[in-house]
């Protein structure tokens, strides 16, 4: 049974708009018996000028949605929008030119150019694309992320908080209409991950960016304006103004780790009528 366009699609549009969108976005990988459907329909809506968390268990599909809304991975069916384009059924070209001029990336490993400084990491999809950088925009964000004397510093002799920090204005430097950060703090000690997350804050509420974040870690959820859930390739649950421990209590419902959870498969069926009650031990 399909669901009605006027019921409600998880992630809010804000009026600010939709920076982001998908409807019926579904993503199989291999074929036959063996077919995994990472994402099953998924419909969302990704606000502009917010801060989006994406979490779920492990296999639950967050990066193959993240992918998929980037342009990165190809979608099995449904439709995905990024603004008012729709980005499913581009050309790869098309695809490559949308995400270097419309798109921010921070990923787990920083992805840094070892023998480059700070300054010409950051600048570097630019330089690619042949695009001059917005100075004043470029000295906002590298005052923003406090990198102002670490600007002629290879990575080699940057701390990892800083590296990340050079990942995270090189993602906003061409001031993209969205930025995806899978597991930016993965790799971090707590206090470069904290700096890093209030600079992903700061860049949503200074500088008027769009973020989606893909993370393990309640308390990095927490800094966002609303979590999506993730299950199975769903979106189980979402929730507005996270706080840490609302979120780990929610994630203990998906992992069923805590025996008095029933209402994990409560959750569960209201999305999935074919879900059937978990026989934990
Ligand atoms: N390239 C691929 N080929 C086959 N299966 C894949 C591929 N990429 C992902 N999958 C499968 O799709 C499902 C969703 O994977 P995905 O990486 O999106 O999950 P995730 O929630 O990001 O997991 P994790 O938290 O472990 O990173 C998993 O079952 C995974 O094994």
């Amino acid at each position: 049974m399909s669901t009605a366009a006027a019921e409600h699609v998880p992630g809010h549009a804000s009026a600010g708009g939709v920076a982001a969108r998908a409807r019926g976005l579904t993503k199989a990988y291999g074929s036959g018996e063996t077919t995994v459907l990472a994402l099953d329909s998924v419909d969302v809506d990704i606000a502009r000028g917010r801060f989006t968390a994406v979490m779920g268990p492990s296999g639950s599909g967050k990066s193959t949605l993240m992918h998929c809304l980037a342009g990165l991975d190809s979608v099995s069916a449904g439709q995905v929008w990024l603004g008012d384009t729709e980005i499913t059924g581009l050309k790869d070209r098309e695809l490559t030119r949308l995400r270097r001029d419309r798109i921010g990336f921070m990923f787990q490993s920083f992805n840094l150019i070892p023998t480059l400084n700070a300054a010409e990491n950051i600048t570097l999809p630019m330089d690619i694309a042949g695009k001059k950088p917005d100075e004043k925009w470029l000295d906002q964000v590298i005052d923003t992320l406090g990198l102002r004397d670490r600007l002629k510093h290879r990575p080699s002799q940057l701390s990892g908080g800083q590296q990340q920090r050079v990942a995270c204005a090189r993602a906003l430097a061409s001031r993209p209409e969205l930025i995806f950060a899978d597991e930016p703090t993965g790799n971090l000690d707590s206090r470069a991950g904290l700096e890093v997350l209030a600079f992903l804050r700061e860049a949503v509420d200074s500088l008027g960016q769009t973020v989606v974040m893909v993370t393990h870690d309640p308390g990095a959820a927490a800094h966002s304006d609303l979590v999506l859930f993730l299950g199975d390739g769903r979106i189980v649950d979402e929730m507005e103004r996270p706080t840490a421990e609302a979120v780990l209590e929610r994630m203990r419902l998906f992992t069923g780790g805590n025996p008095q959870t029933p209402g994990f498969d409560v959750i569960r069926s209201q999305f999935d009528e074919s879900a059937a009650p978990a026989e934990e031990d």
